[in-house]
C-alpha cells in the first residue's frame, strides 16, 4: 500500500522553498519552513503570507487561500527540531552540493529514518548528494520549477537505492496538490534543463548566423510550436504532423547541417514499422481509432483558440529597453 505525505517541512526558505511551502499548505498539507535561524524563518513565514495575499487579490489564488496558508503554514523552529517528526522533507538550500550535504546530514540526523527527504536541486546529480542521507533508499531529487506557485511539473530522480513506494508516495502529494511528477534518471541536466538548453544553444546559433534576430527568433518560438507546448510535447506533436513527414524533413535538415540533426533512429524504426502518427492509427505515443483520432482534434482546437484567446487578454508581456551597446 502506498504511502501518504501529510506533513512536510521545507528546509530553505528562500525563493523556491518558499513557493513550495506555500503550495503545499495551500493544498491542504501540515507545512512548517525553516531557514539558517529562526529569524530568517519567521521573516520567510511573513514574506509568504504577504505574497499569498497579493496572489489572492490578484485574483491569481482562490478568495480564502491566504487564511488557509496560514493555518496549515508554521514557522520558528531549527532545522533539527521542524525536521523530527514529519513524512517529508524537501531541501531547497543554495545549489551548492558542500552546503546541500551539510544540510541533508543534518536533515538526516533528526528525521525519523522512514521520513521521505527529497532535494530541490536543479542540476546536481542526485548520487553526488546520497552519501551525506542516512537511509538513502527514502532520498530522491524532487525538482519544482521556478515560479513554484504556478508552474505545474515537477522532475523527479530516484537514487541507486530509492525505493518505488517512496517515489510513488512523492507523485501522490504532488497530485494531491494539484502537480505533475514525471521520473527521469540520473544524469546531467536530466529532461528540463536538458531539453531547454538545447533549444537555447539552437536558438543562438540562429542568431549568430544572422538567420533571424533575437526578437524574431522568440517570435517564432511563442506564435508556432511554443503555442502548442502547454498541451503537447514533442513526442505527441510528431505523432500529429506524421513520423513520416518528420523522417522526410530531417533529410533535409541532415543535408544542411549533418549528422547533428539527422533523423533520429526512433522515428526511422516507428516509420519502417508502418508507424505514421494520428493519421494512420499508429503513432509514438499511442494507437488511435476514429474516435480517440476526432477527441484529439477537437481538444486540439479548442486548447489552441482558448490559448489565444487568453494571449489576446493579456496582451504582450512587458519588454526591457533595446540594450543600449
Ligand atoms: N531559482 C530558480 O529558478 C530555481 C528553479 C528550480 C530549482 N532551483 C533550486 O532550488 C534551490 C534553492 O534555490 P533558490 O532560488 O530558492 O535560492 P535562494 O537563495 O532564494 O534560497 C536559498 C535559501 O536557503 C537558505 N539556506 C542556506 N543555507 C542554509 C542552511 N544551512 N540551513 C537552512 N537554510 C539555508 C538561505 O538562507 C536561503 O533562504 C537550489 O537548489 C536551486 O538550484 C531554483
Amino acid at each position: 500500500m502506498s504511502r501518504t505525505i501529510s506533513t512536510v517541512t521545507v528546509v530553505g526558505a528562500g525563493y523556491m522553498g518558499g513557493g513550495i511551502a506555500q503550495s503545499l499548505a495551500l493544498a491542504g498539507m501540515s507545512v512548517e519552513i525553516v531557514d539558517v535561524d529562526v529569524d530568517a524563518s519567521v521573516r520567510g513565514l511573513e514574506r509568504l503570507l504577504q505574497e499569498a495575499q497579493e496572489f489572492e487579490d490578484q485574483g491569481l489564488y482562490e478568495p480564502g487561500s491566504t487564511e488557509k496558508i496560514r493555518g496549515n503554514l508554521r514557522a520558528g523552529r531549527t532545522v533539527a527540531e521542524a525536521v523530527a517528526d514529519v513524512d517529508f522533507i524537501e531541501e531547497a538550500v543554495f545549489e551548492r552540493p558542500d552546503v546541500k550535504r551539510e544540510v541533508l546530514a543534518t536533515i538526516s540526523a533528526h528525521a525519523r529514518p522512514d521520513a521521505i527527504i527529497g532535494t530541490n536541486t536543479s542540476s546536481i546529480p542526485v548520487h553526488v548528494l546520497v552519501p551525506a542521507v542516512t537511509n538513502p533508499e527514502r532520498f530522491l531529487t524532487v525538482h519544482f520549477s521556478n515560479p513554484a506557485p504556478f508552474i505545474p511539473g515537477v522532475e523527479l530522480v530516484a537514487g541507486e537505492s530509492t525505493t518505488p513506494d517512496v517515489v510513488e508516495a512523492v507523485k501522490d502529494l504532488l497530485a494531491r496538490a494539484g502537480r505533475e511528477g514525471a521520473q527521469v534518471a540520473d544524469t546531467p541536466g536530466m529532461v528540463l534543463n536538458r531539453l531547454q538548453y538545447a533549444l537555447l544553444k539552437e536558438a543562438t546559433a540562429v542568431v549568430e548566423e544572422g538567420v533571424a534576430t533575437v526578437d524574431d527568433v522568440d517570435t517564432i518560438v511563442r506564435t508556432t510550436f511554443g503555442f502548442r507546448l502547454g498541451f503537447f510535447g514533442p513526442f505527441a506533436i510528431a505523432d500529429q504532423a506524421g513520423l513520416d513527414v518528420y523522417e522526410n524533413a530531417f533529410g533535409t535538415l541532415a543535408d544542411a547541417y549533418g549528422e547533428r540533426l539527422a533523423t533520429p533512429q526512433l522515428i526511422k524504426d516507428a516509420v519502417a514499422a508502418g508507424r505514421k502518427g494520428v493519421k494512420n492509427g499508429k503513432g509514438l505515443t499511442g494507437d488511435f481509432d476514429d474516435e480517440t483520432r476526432a477527441e484529439l482534434i477537437a481538444y486540439r482546437n479548442k486548447a489552441y483558440s482558448r490559448m489565444g484567446d487568453l494571449l489576446r487578454e493579456l496582451g504582450p508581456a512587458p519588454k526591457g529597453a533595446d540594450p543600449e551597446n
